[in-house]
């Protein structure tokens, strides 16, 4: 049966965490918002992605702080209780239902359609509900996209009979296999292939490249190498899958090299792409599947009235839940703006503009030792034609790094902007660095100058005195 037709300022497709931000914004700012789900209401981050992955790589560092600690490490000596890190990973998703983020859109009077978004010509969005019938809606203002992503699968014969995992098997997996082959080099590939080896796995890692995360400093991803095989996994470079055969419960795995694997599972964590392929894009003269390109506001480019917006990963210019947010309240607060016919702020660091995508992204691998950085690499600065230094330093030598744990092992680095004489990118290795990032992402979206940097005293003795030590070894 087919509901009769609703009309809103703002439909929002998508209820991950950048499409409630975003309709959060808009309902704050006097602005009729529905939101579109058509799985569950907090989307892949809340149930496949950032919080169970988190909830299990949470025990896995503190275990290793607590080995390196005399008085404590053996006490924590034997293997993780497998069983309770899946339990409390299983809390942490609400058992993958959606009561609790539903009542949050409740007790902010945002209305929700459950079903299939897509759009049938401008301003419009049609629902295929899950019984079958569909909802019409009209935006009077906007339609946002926040529709996120989904793993991609190389195109290999078979591979759908493998049944290999993505990031959804494992983040939701209730049995921790005998032996697990990752294949991927990114994030999703090394926090995964911590989590399993930790939790009991044999894991292999296939990397295709030379290195695990390749946009980040060279020296983060050897470092993660490195504490991988010191966890008991193989990670293999210059390696890529050319079969896959599923025999039983093993999956055996061909490679170029002619070499041969076989485990319980295989997970491919070999990117993203876009949730289009089905939203109605051709209907307003885009092809489908692509991601969605947009301007700072988040607006899509080459629109006639500019009234589609895409925020988070749908629009590909950071990947991560934190920069999809600060894109939801941005495109939020400009599509209030210009629906009150108010000034549009969109000078670079403006009030309406997602700016800090370009050049002050912050992102936290959850590894041991962790990996936090903010901004460029020293390689992306200077490709960006910055004239830069790099100052390194090591991590074991900072006091507050050595009480942390006994053979500390950690790496900074600052990219310093010569020419500004300000931060363009930081990049901390080591354990306990999480938690340093802020820190570095306050000094790079603000372009705070180095000279008003030293009046920044760090605490004793704690790990954040590796910024003294960076700055001092900056000025010799
Ligand atoms: C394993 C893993 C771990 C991660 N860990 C982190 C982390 O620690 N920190 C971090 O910052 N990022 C992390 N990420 C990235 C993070 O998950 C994404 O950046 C984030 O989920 C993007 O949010 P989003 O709202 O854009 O999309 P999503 O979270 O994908 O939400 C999109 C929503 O739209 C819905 N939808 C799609 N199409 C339609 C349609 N046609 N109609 C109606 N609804 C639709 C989907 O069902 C979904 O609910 C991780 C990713 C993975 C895979
Ligand atoms: N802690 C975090 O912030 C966190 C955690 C997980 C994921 N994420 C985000 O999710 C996104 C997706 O992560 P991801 O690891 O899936 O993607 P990614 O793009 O980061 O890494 C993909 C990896 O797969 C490799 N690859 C691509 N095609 C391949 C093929 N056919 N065969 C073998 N290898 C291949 C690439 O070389 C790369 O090493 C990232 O952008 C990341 O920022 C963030």
């Amino acid at each position: 049966m087919n509901d009769a037709p609703r009309t809103y300022d703002v439909v929002v497709i998508g209820a991950g965490p950048v499409g409630e931000n975003l309709a959060d914004r808009t309902r704050a700012a006097g602005l009729s918002t529905v939101v579109v789900e058509r799985e569950l209401v907090g989307g892949e981050c809340s149930y496949w992605a950032c919080m169970p992955s988190k909830a299990l790589l949470r025990p896995v560092a503190a275990r290793a702080e607590a080995r390196r600690l005399p008085g404590l490490a053996a006490s924590v000596a034997g293997p993780l209780d497998s069983a309770e890190v899946l339990a409390r990973r299983n809390a942490f998703t609400a058992n993958w239902k959606d009561d609790g983020q539903v009542a949050w859109l409740d007790s902010v009077h945002l209305d929700l359609v459950r079903g299939r978004g897509r759009l049938d010509g401008p301003r419009q969005v049609v629902v295929d509900t899950p019984d079958g019938g569909t909802v019409r809606l009209t935006a009077r203002h906007a339609v946002a996209v926040c529709t996120g992503t989904t793993a991609a699968l190389p195109d290999l014969a078979g591979l759908a009979d493998v049944r290999p995992w993505t990031s959804r098997e494992a983040t939701s997996a209730q049995q921790v296999p005998e032996s697990l082959v990752v294949v991927g080099g990114g994030v999703v590939a090394v926090e995964m292939a911590t989590a399993w080896q930790a939790l009991g796995a044999r894991v292999t890692v296939l990397v295709r490249g030379g290195a695990l995360l390749e946009r980040m400093e060279p020296f983060a991803g050897e470092m993660v190498a490195d504490g991988l095989r010191e966890a008991g996994a193989e990670v293999r470079f210059g390696v890529s899958v050319t079969s896959v055969v599923r025999e039983g419960r093993q999956v055996r795995v061909g490679l170029d090299d002619g070499g041969e694997l076989t485990a319980d599972e295989i997970l491919f964590a070999v990117g993203r792409k876009p949730h289009t392929g089905d939203l109605g894009l051709d209907t307003i003269g885009l092809a489908p599947g692509g991601w969605l390109t947009v301007d700072d506001t988040c607006q899509v480019t080459d629109i006639a009235d500019g009234w589609l917006y895409a925020a988070g990963d749908v629009n590909h210019r950071a990947l991560l839940t934190h920069q999809g947010k600060y894109q939801g309240r941005m495109a939020g607060a400009a599509i209030a703006a210009r629906a009150k016919g108010e000034p549009v702020d969109d000078a670079p660091w403006g009030a309406h503009v997602a700016t800090a995508d370009h050049g002050a992204v912050p992102q936290v691998v959850f590894t041991d030792p962790e990996v936090g950085a903010v901004g460029l690499s020293a390689q992306e600065a200077e490709s960006a034609g910055h004239r830069v230094r790099v100052v390194d330093y090591d991590m074991a030598n900072v006091s507050g790094a050595s009480l942390f744990g006994d053979d500390y092992r950690g790496r900074a680095r600052m990219v310093v902007d010569l020419d500004r004489e300000i931060l363009v990118g930081v990049t901390f290795v080591g354990p306990g660095v999480s938690e340093l990032v802020h820190s570095a992402t306050v000094a790079v979206a603000g372009e705070v100058p180095i000279s008003r940097l030293w009046h920044a005293v760090p605490s004793y003795p704690t790990i954040s005195e590796i910024w003294l030590r960076l700055l001092e070894t900056y000025r010799g």
